[in-house]
């Protein structure tokens, strides 16, 4: 199951961008979960959430939207955490590419983006296309174990980090996964 879509425009207000960024993420991966775990009847599998960088980083760039990244990423990674989450048979990952030429790029409004002709170019010096993303995340899929794993996509390419190292450059082990 994948948690992807999201909004960066607050046209609508900002407690939609937390409706569909974070909110709809929790829903979303409560009943998936219920119904993949395996104590419970299900098959298992994985769910991967679509971060970004602003969920890594504290920026001056859209902070209610950088708000609602970090807030996937904390719940995220209390569930891969959970003990009970083995006997689920559930795996929890993050893909968390920089700048993609994406509708959702496109479509920034500049009214209401704060320090938008600042970003703007230093965004577009960065930005990859979005197939760079799908190869990161088809590696991602291809891998043995990804519980706890973030996959940072930019431009200098793919780093695979645990959840909790995202700020020290300490890379993805298997077998330190939770
Ligand atoms: N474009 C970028 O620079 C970056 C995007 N991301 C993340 O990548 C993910 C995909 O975004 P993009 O493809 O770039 O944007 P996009 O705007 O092209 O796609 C977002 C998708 O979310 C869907 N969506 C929005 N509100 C919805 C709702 N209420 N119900 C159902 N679907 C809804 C839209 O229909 C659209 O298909 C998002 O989580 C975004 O935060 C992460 C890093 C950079
Ligand atoms: C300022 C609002 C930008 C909106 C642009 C559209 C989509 C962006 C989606 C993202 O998920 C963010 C992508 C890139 C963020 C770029 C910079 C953040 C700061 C990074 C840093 O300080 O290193």
């Amino acid at each position: 199951m994948v948690n992807n879509a999201a909004i960066v425009n607050e046209g609508s207000g900002w407690q939609r961008v937390i409706a569909i960024n974070l909110t709809a993420v929790i829903v979303g991966t409560k009943l998936a979960a219920a119904h993949m775990r395996k104590d419970k009847g299900g098959k298992g599998g994985r769910i991967v959430s679509t971060l970004s960088v602003a969920g890594l980083v504290q920026s001056h760039m859209t902070p209610v939207y950088c708000a609602t990244k970090h807030g996937v990423r904390a719940y995220i990674t209390g569930l891969c955490k959970d003990p009970t989450r083995p006997d689920q048979g559930i795996e929890y990952a993050m893909i968390a590419p920089d700048a993609v030429d994406t509708p959702m790029f496109q479509s920034v409004d500049s009214n209401r983006v704060l320090f938008w002709d600042e970003l703007k170019d230093e965004m577009k010096r960065r930005m990859m296309k979005p197939q760079a993303v799908g190869e990161a995340f088809l590696q991602l899929l291809r891998s043995d174990v990804i519980n706890g794993a973030i996959l940072q996509v930019d431009i200098q390419g793919k780093t695979f980090r645990h959840m909790e190292c995202v700020n020290d450059g300490v890379t993805f082990d298997p077998s330190k996964a939770f």
